[in-house]
């Protein structure tokens, strides 16, 4: 199915994203083992999050799902029983990396696989890691899924990443909840640390100097609810389209700002934009309602310690770089090529059929920006990201423009071409 997608003068309105992926995915996962209930709100009602909502409930953890909330009722931290069924995390990288780590601390065997994506993704980061502590798990041809993983003692270990992944960080330490001794991760830069600040608010011990980070198994997890805020990875979509179109002004409300996350509001604002953060708030996880404004925008490095924190909105990041004056070099992203698509070579391929001046590297693009583009008919790769940066690409495009395939937003953002649609002015 191809999907229209128009040219829009400028965006106006309030807009509220949906939840936090990263945190909703861990608040089903931590709810679970958790000693009682715990009540989410604001959860994403996204395909990601809904696969690892029905991973936990083949496994006996019952979840009641409404729009008001999700509530998970825990069974503790040695009550998930066995699957009778292979455990599906659909698209999701998050649900099926560190549902591995929970899954090898368990005493029955199961089998874990997704969608075609998925199948290509590599997991040897975190069979290696799992190994080494003890695990017993297998995979298609050494480091792919389905990976098969059978009961054994677990130890503590003190390893260090070759990558900065918050997903195989959590695998670690998720698996660390249910081993003999204390398990340290450093991290070559910091990633997003959801998953310490949660397993801190449910009692654990988890100690951390930044890029060094230590886990003391805990006797149990006890629950917390969990306010989910919004997801600046969505948000990122309004702000690139706030910025790169003319007499625009759009307020993002009730968006997490985590440091290991903001990576996108400090390149935007290297680029020249014009981001205010409002009514700044929040405990466990600080929130803001973010105001964006039309920008003249200028070319960036974008490299080093910056790329884990701003790793998915790379995609749209390149969109404000084709719009930018001058020239951004987005280098240190290898990691792009093993997300749901290759994000190097799709986001290439797409930017290049608007006339964008882009070139792919071996670990990241340089754009050249600031030259009329215009509208064509874009493929989405089946990539959420994709998808949702080529639509706001197209709304400063000459001409009009399709997407193919563009159901994927589902997969983070189920309502976006709506609330995309809603901020146009009325008349356009
Ligand atoms: O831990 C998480 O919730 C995530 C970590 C990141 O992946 P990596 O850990 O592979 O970088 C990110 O791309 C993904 O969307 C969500
Ligand atoms: C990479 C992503 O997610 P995951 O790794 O969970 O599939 C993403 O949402 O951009």
């Amino acid at each position: 199915m191809s999907y229209p997608l128009t040219a829009a003068q400028s965006l106006r309105g309030d807009v509220t994203v949906p939840g936090d992926k990263s945190i909703s995915h861990r608040a089903v996962m931590f709810g679970a083992l958790a000693d009682a209930d715990t009540h989410i709100t604001g959860f994403l009602m996204g395909e990601d999050c809904l696969s690892t909502i029905s991973c936990f409930k083949k496994m006996g953890v019952s979840i009641d799902v409404s729009e008001k909330e999700v509530v998970v009722h825990g069974v503790g931290l040695h009550g998930l029983k066995a699957p009778d069924e292979l455990l599906y995390t659909g698209n999701s990288g998050t649900t099926t990396r560190l549902l591995c780590g929970i899954l090898a601390g368990q005493p029955f065997s199961s089998t874990v696989n997704g969608d075609a994506s998925i199948q290509k993704r590599p997991m040897g980061r975190i069979m290696k890691p799992l190994r080494e502590m003890g695990a017993d798990i297998s995979g298609k041809d050494g480091n792919l899924c389905p990976l098969t993983i059978h009961p054994a003692p677990l130890h503590g270990i003190h390893y260090t990443m070759p990558v900065a992944s918050a997903q195989l960080k959590s695998a670690i330490l998720l698996a660390g909840l249910f081993a003999d001794s204390p398990t340290t991760v450093v991290e070559p830069a910091p990633s997003r640390d959801h998953t310490e600040r949660m397993l801190r608010g449910l009692g654990a011990q988890v100690v951390s100097n930044g890029t060094e980070i230590t886990l003391t198994p805990p006797k149990a997890l006890h629950a917390v609810n969990v306010e989910v805020p919004g997801d600046i990875s969505s948000a990122a979509y309004f702000l690139v389209a706030g910025l790169i179109l003319p007499d625009s002004d759009i307020v993002i409300r009730n968006v997490g700002i985590n440091p290991t996350r903001t990576g996108i509001l400090d390149a935007l604002e290297a680029m020249g934009a014009n981001i205010e953060r409002l009514n700044e708030r929040g405990t466990v996880e600080p929130i803001c309602d973010l105001r964006v404004r039309s920008s003249h925008l200028h070319g960036t490095p974008i490299c080093g310690d910056m790329i884990p924190r701003l790793i998915d909105e790379i995609p749209v990041l390149a969109v404000a770089a084709a719009f930018a004056e001058g020239e951004t070099v987005i280098r240190d992203a290898q990691e792009l090529k093993v997300k749901e698509s290759n994000r190097i070579a799709t986001m290439t391929a797409e930017l290049s059929k608007t006339g964008a001046d882009v070139r792919e590297t071996e670990d990241g693009m340089i754009i050249r920006g600031d030259k009329p583009l215009h509208g064509a008919n874009f493929a989405s790769y089946a990539d959420h990201r994709v998808a949702m940066s080529m639509a706001v690409c197209a709304l400063a495009c000459e001409g009009d423009s399709s997407i193919d395939d563009p159901d994927c937003v589902a997969i983070s953002y189920p309502t976006f071409f709506e609330t995309l649609d809603a901020l146009k002015q009325k008349g356009e």
